[in-house]
């Protein structure tokens, strides 16, 4: 099922929480919603899901349109973030459930309904758990179950809001894995909610990054890492350092910066901010080079550099411990070269737009 959201808008007591979305989502394929807390994911998820209305916008899923068609009706799967398993059902029975709750005319026969749910059982690889109950089984086990008995309809959507976000990593990892092969087996379209950068590409066919109630840039991971569409992007990738620098016939140029490494930008002569991973700082001893460390720290593997310059600009740099010169440290000058970065023309001063500026 292709899934298409045209310009969704939605407020909360007046506190707009999505802006206009559009998205596309191809039929079986599984795009991850990644974004800070409070973006708006879990909403257009429930949108989507028809738990939640929106004030304006348009959903259709393979032509139809869903806006026109009550929750139950939409075949769903939709799996949450903490197990919600009926405890006093087995695993089996827990798994049943969606189908033993179809409306008559589509309900399949009591023995079907075992069959269909012991077939899961072996797809998922769990079938030794069968005649668990929930409450003797693990976090990770658990989602399993619920991702079988969001499976159990057959839904036409699959709708996954941080399932495995109250897991610890190693198992995030495995279900991760495990729910890519369960994914490619069902072809089922699946859109997955997460704040976690490395689970949303390592997972996802494409990659959704959501702040504040928008869009702010859809594709792979190499691309939102190497080129991505705006500040809050490049921040939210790990690009904690902001340094101002001007351009000048495509390239930047700053004191005490060698930015020869950076691409020429596509930005018009001027002022403008340089966003990077304090990995992608290497400071150099340089006297009067116009930086300097002004704190440094071990954590065994990395040097974690604070550096200042003469306007008092921080930065932050981190570099491997092994074969770092002695001499970086406190109070030493330094010049600092830029491996990557992106450059985003710098804001408009308040009070100016940009045409009169
Ligand atoms: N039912 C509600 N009533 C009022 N405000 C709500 C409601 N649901 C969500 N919000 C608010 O809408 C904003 C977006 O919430 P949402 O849960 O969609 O974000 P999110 O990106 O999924 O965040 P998280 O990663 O923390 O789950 C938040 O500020 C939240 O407080």
């Amino acid at each position: 099922m292709s899934i298409t959201v045209r310009n969704i808008t939605k407020s909360f007591n007046g506190t707009p929480v999505l802006k206009g979305v559009d998205l596309a989502v191809e039929k079986g394929e599984l795009v991850a919603l990644l974004g800070p807390s409070g973006s708006g994911k879990t909403t257009l998820l429930k949108i989507i899901a028809g738990l939640e209305w929106p004030e304006t916008g348009a959903l259709d899923v393979d032509g139809e349109d869903w806006f026109a068609l009550p929750a139950r009706d939409r075949r769903i799967g939709f799996v949450f973030q903490h197990y919600a398993l009926f405890p006093h059902m087995s695993v089996r029975e827990n798994i049943a459930f969606g189908l033993r709750v179809r409306p008559k005319a589509t309900r399949p026969s009591r023995a079907d309904i075992l069959t269909r749910a012991d077939e899961l059982l072996r797809f998922l690889q769990i079938p030794h758990l069968a005649d668990r109950y929930p409450g003797q089984l693990s976090g990770g086990q658990k989602q399993r179950v619920a991702l079988g008995r969001a499976l159990a309809i057959e839904p036409k959507v699959l709708l996954l809001d941080e399932p495995f976000g109250a897991l610890d990593a190693a198992i995030r990892r495995d279900l991760r894995r495990w729910l890519r092969e369960v994914h490619d087996a069902t072809g089922s379209t699946t859109i997955f909610v997460t704040h976690d950068q490395e689970e949303a590409f390592e997972l996802a066919d494409r990659v959704v990054v959501m702040g504040e109630g928008r869009i702010e840039q859809i594709g792979h991971a190499d691309l939102i890492s190497d080129r991505p569409a705006s500040p809050f992007v490049a921040r939210f990738m790990g690009a904690t350092v902001t340094l101002p620098v001007r351009i000048q016939g495509g390239r930047a140029q700053a004191a005490g910066l060698d930015l020869s490494a950076l691409p020429d930008a596509d930005l018009p002569d001027g002022p403008a901010e340089l966003f990077l991973r304090p990995e992608d700082i290497r400071p150099e001893a340089a006297t009067g080079a116009g930086w300097r460390i002004t704190s440094r720290s071990s954590n065994g593997t990395r040097l974690h550099l604070a550096l200042a310059d003469d306007s008092a600009t921080a930065a932050e740099a981190e570099i491997p411990r092994r074969g770092a010169d002695p001499t970086l440290s406190e109070g030493c000058e330094v010049r600092l070269h830029i491996a990557a970065g992106a450059l985003f023309a710098s804001p408009a001063p308040a009070g100016r737009t940009p045409e009169l500026a």
